[in-house]
Order: C-alpha cells, then sequence, then structure tokens
C-alpha cells in the first residue's frame, strides 16, 4: 500500500488523485510505502535480470505495465577513465541503452501506467527533449494522444525526431524550458490530461530504479558516490529515494554520496548548495551546449538540496569545453557514446577530484543520461570533418599514410 505525502507541510492524499503537488501548500509530493508489508526474495533479487519492473513490489502500480522493456543498463567498470581522470575505481551506468535512448523510460512505462491507472487518456510533458521522446513512445504504446512543448530551435535533432515519429503533437515555444513547464502545468489544471514531467511523483519513482540497479549490478554493494547530470533535478532525488529504500528493506547497508553537476551557464542548484541557501534563486537565461539540462528553475529543487545534503554529497558545475572533453574521453578511452548532458558527469568528477574534494579511493558511478545520437549536430561540429577522396586506392593510402615521394 501507498499513498502521497507533502514534503513540506506532511499533508497526506490518496493514491487514487490526479495530483502533483501539494493542495495545501504547494509543496513537492513523495510516494510513501507501507514498508513494513513488503516482502523481498532475496532468492529472487540475486538471480533476475536487473530491468524496471524487476522491482515491482517498490513501484506503485496494480496493472499490467506500459512496457518496452526499460532499465536493465549496462554498468561498465572503465579502467582507461579512471586511470585518465586520477581515481582507483570508476563506473558508469549508461542510460543511453534504454529503449529511447535516456533515463527518461524509466519514469515513463511508470508514468503512462499511472497515466491508464488512473483513468486519464492523455497526457503531456514539457521538455528540452528526452522527456518529449520518451513520452510520445510510451503514449504509442499505450495507444493515447501526446502533447509536448519544446524550447523552439534548443532541442537536439534526435530527440525531436523520436516525438515526431512517434505521433506526439509537437508544439515549439518561443521561450525556454522553463516557460513551456509553466504553460503545461497550466493547460494541464484545466483540461483533463495527465502531466508527466518529474513534477509528477508517480513518474520518479520509475526513476529510482537506477540506484536499486547499482547496487543490484555491484552484488547488493553500495558506491560510495554517484555523481550525475542536474537539469529539472529529478533524477537525482529519485535514486536517492532508491538508495535510502534498498537500506530501509535491509537489502544493503550504506548510502552514496550523491552529487549533481550543472553546466556553468545554468547551475542555480550548484550556487544554492555552495552559498548554503535554503533555496535556488532561479535564473532567467540559462545556456550550455548540453541543452537537456539548460534549465534554469529547476521544480525539483528542493527534494534535490535535501539529497544532496542529507547524502554528504556536494553540487559542481563545469563549462562547455568541460562536458565536450569529457564526451570524447568517455567515446575514445571507454566506447561509450553520449550527449553533452551526460558527460556533465564525468566532466564534474574529473573537476572535483583535481580540486580535492573527491578522494581517489572512492569507488564512483557516473551515470551518462543519454546517447549519443540524441544529438548528432554537436557532434558534427566538434568532430574532423571526414576526408573526402577519390575512389582509388592511391588516393586513400595518401589520405592515410601520406604523399609518398
Ligand atoms: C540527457 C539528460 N541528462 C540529464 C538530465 C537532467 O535530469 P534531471 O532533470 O532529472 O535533473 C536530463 C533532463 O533533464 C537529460 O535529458
Ligand atoms: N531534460 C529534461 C527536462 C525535463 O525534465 P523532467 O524530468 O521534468 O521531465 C527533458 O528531457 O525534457
Amino acid at each position: 500500500m501507498y499513498h502521497l505525502k507533502c514534503i513540506e507541510c506532511g499533508a497526506e492524499y490518496s493514491k487514487d488523485e490526479v495530483i502533483y503537488t501539494c493542495s495545501k501548500c504547494d509543496g513537492l509530493l513523495d510516494v510513501i510505502y507501507d514498508y513494513s508489508s513488503i516482502k523481498i526474495d532475496m532468492e529472487k533479487l540475486k538471480t533476475e535480470c536487473p530491468s524496471v519492473w524487476k522491482y515491482a513490489k517498490l513501484l506503485p502500480i496494480e496493472r499490467e505495465p506500459v512496457t518496452i522493456r526499460e532499465g536493465g543498463t549496462p554498468l561498465y567498470k572503465c579502467d582507461r577513465l579512471a586511470e585518465k581522470i586520477g581515481i582507483k575505481k570508476l563506473y558508469v551506468k549508461h542510460e543511453g541503452m534504454n529503449p529511447t535512448g535516456s533515463f527518461k523510460d524509466r519514469g515513463m512505462t511508470v508514468g503512462v501506467t499511472k497515466a491508464l491507472e488512473l483513468g486519464m487518456s492523455t497526457v503531456a510533458c514539457a521538455s528540452t527533449g528526452n522527456t518529449s521522446a520518451a513520452l510520445a513512445i510510451y503514449g504509442a504504446k499505450a495507444g493515447i494522444p501526446v502533447i509536448v512543448l519544446l524550447p523552439a530551435g534548443k532541442v537536439a535533432l534526435g530527440k525531436v525526431a523520436q516525438a515526431l515519429m512517434h505521433g506526439a503533437k509537437v508544439l515549439s515555444i518561443r521561450g525556454n524550458f522553463d516557460d513551456a513547464l509553466a504553460l503545461v502545468r497550466t493547460l494541464c489544471s484545466q483540461e483533463k490530461i495527465y502531466l508527466l514531467n518529474s513534477i509528477n511523483p508517480y513518474r520518479l519513482e520509475g526513476q529510482k530504479t537506477i540506484g536499486f540497479e547499482i547496487a543490484d549490478q555491484l552484488g547488493f554493494k553500495v558506491p560510495d558516490r554517484i555523481v550525475l547530470p542536474v537539469g529539472n533535478a529529478g533524477n537525482i532525488t529519485a535514486i536517492w529515494k532508491g538508495f535510502r529504500e534498498f537500506k530501509k528493506l535491509g537489502i544493503t547497508d550504506s548510502l552514496p554520496k550523491m552529487t549533481g553537476i550543472q553546466a556553468a551557464g545554468s547551475c542555480p542548484i550548484v550556487k544554492a548548495i555552495k552559498s548554503e541557501a535554503p533555496e535556488i534563486t532561479p535564473e532567467e537565461k540559462p545556456e550550455t551546449v548540453a541543452t537537456a539540462i539548460r534549465i534554469g528553475n529547476p521544480v525539483n529543487a528542493k527534494k534535490a538540496l535535501a539529497a544532496i545534503r542529507e547524502s554528504g554529497g556536494t553540487a559542481e558545475s563545469v563549462t562547455d569545453e568541460e562536458i565536450l572533453a569529457a564526451q570524447k574521453d568517455l567515446a575514445r578511452l571507454e566506447g561509450i557514446g553520449v550527449e553533452p548532458a551526460s558527460a556533465a558527469s564525468v566532466a564534474g568528477l574529473k573537476k572535483l577530484i583535481d580540486m580535492g574534494v573527491i578522494s581517489r579511493d572512492e569507488t564512483v558511478v557516473c551515470i551518462t543520461t543519454g546517447h549519443l545520437l540524441k544529438d548528432p549536430q554537436t557532434v558534427i561540429d566538434v568532430c574532423e570533418e571526414p576526408i573526402v577522396v577519390d575512389a582509388s586506392i592511391e588516393a586513400i593510402r595518401e589520405a592515410i599514410f601520406g604523399k609518398m615521394k
């Protein structure tokens, strides 16, 4: 059994209500379970392959899920990258290997299933791209209409292509992501349309399975630290909840330090952590090459600040140059192709090690949130152009080995 609870005033709501924030104080909501009634079969847990629905007992769903087999993403041990960064044990959890190419699938399999369970027949979101791609695809699978609001000109090509091909109604807003989110929240409050941004606590329940899976893949051991990119700040709070739930149930016995990385041009959470402010100050004009995290007013900021502080973690910003360098390192040292936002995690880890904030002895898991092919234009912009040659062996040899004397 479970219900919703406001993180600010503690007001409680039934699981059958369509509600996103507290109707008394507008605080964020959490899904609260009766943990004493949840019985986990450890033998089964140890033998079944990881996937979102492997952890169904800890998910707020009672019907058949809308699923295209999300989760079960690889956790790579990255020795070459670790050596370059100067850390002993580094893993990368590559969420770009989900069916639509980002971690959002974990949230959407639960969120879209919840929409059906609540009798909602249209779904919507604002998006910097990945949320819209995932919603379009899970909406298509469920057979319900999808509406997505995107910041015009600031969404990577692959993500727009996914939303269009899978049949969403795509609206390009003359404004940024924060404007689009405010608008879609109004729309969903006025119409019978289910909102599936991360302000929806049920969507975050799906994303907490990243935490479950990391522990699972490490033999139910918890790493010292999780480093991940932060935009709207849902994922860091969801993963923290996952780790806390496994500990509460006695499946694991420790917790990781949650470490959030933002782009320097878009980093309200980093500023709040560094200045020890109780709340963020929203940024009016966020800007970064990592369009997925070009967000100035993260809706989950309160939960994210709590996750970072409670876990003893930290937050750091990285420049676009550092992000693009880390993207190349992941690609060329480890064969892991990620979009720019994802590489922020590795760029941030490197910076925090160089600063002496993270010890070289820690076991760290960096989360790479989206696949390289989501944003092909940035790749084309930063890589060497293909060499055009005549269709002759001489021209090919010359291009490879240089001019023969
Ligand atoms: C690829 C990618 N990485 C990171 C993020 C940040 O995640 P969150 O908004 O949950 O902080 C997003 C979306 O926001 C994303 O699409
Ligand atoms: N990067 C996100 C931004 C929206 O975040 P959400 O978690 O609230 O949906 C995206 O892909 O749109």
